[in-house]
């Protein structure tokens, strides 16, 4: 697999080794030895997750507070800008956002380590998202942060219709007020 660093040090893009042929192709789509050497640690996965959200549904901001989650992402459906923040007050790229489209036909994987704010938007009809995480799902640490904050200046691309929200993320913290990650 291919791995390339993004502006925020930390965040990986993940390209695995495609092999096509004239049955279709195959590649792992994860290597437990492979990734640990790519991101420099040992990494244990406990939770698997797979959403399916239709054009222009827009999730995120999203992290939890505590029982931090990195989470390995890639759509395997349609297509998706995904976002990551750096919301670490310690690092070099506070505040710095990393965008970067993952299709099905792309094949790519993002590494967002544990103090990164995620989300998605959805650019094809329909889009099935599947992601690995380093924690258990835990409500009571969940937060987000706007999608549309000022400060965070994220671009978007346009899908042609207005971005579609959960009631939880329209209520959505804005950066002044956000919870961060030391
Ligand atoms: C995330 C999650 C949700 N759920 C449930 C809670 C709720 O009833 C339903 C939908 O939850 P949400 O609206 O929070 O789902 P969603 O908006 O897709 O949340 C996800 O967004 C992306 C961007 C991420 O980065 C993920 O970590 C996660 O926060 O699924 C679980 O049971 N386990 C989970 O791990």
């Amino acid at each position: 697999m291919k791995v390339t660093p993004t502006e925020i040090a930390d965040v990986l893009l993940i390209e695995p080794k495609v092999f096509g042929d004239a049955r279709g192709f195959f590649m792992e789509s994860f290597n437990a030895k492979a990734f640990d050497e790519a991101v420099g640690r040992s990494v244990n996965f406990v939770q698997d997750n797979h959403s399916r959200s239709a054009k222009g549904v827009l999730r995120g901001l999203h992290y939890q507070i505590q029982q931090a989650q990195g989470k390995l992402v890639r759509c395997v459906r349609g297509s998706v800008f995904d976002v990551v923040v750096d919301i670490r007050r310690s690092s070099a790229t506070f505040g710095r956002w990393v965008g970067v489209e993952l299709t099905e036909d792309n094949h790519r994987q993002l590494w967002v380590p544990e103090g990164m704010a995620h989300g998605f938007l959805v650019l094809s009809e329909s889009a099935d998202f599947l992601y690995k995480t380093t924690d258990y799902y835990a409500p009571a640490h969940e937060r987000a942060i706007r999608w549309n904050d000022p400060s965070l200046g994220i671009r978007w691309p346009d899908t042609g219709v207005a971005p579609q929200l959960s009631a939880k993320d329209q209520q959505a913290s804005t950066m002044d007020r956000a919870a961060f990650f030391a």
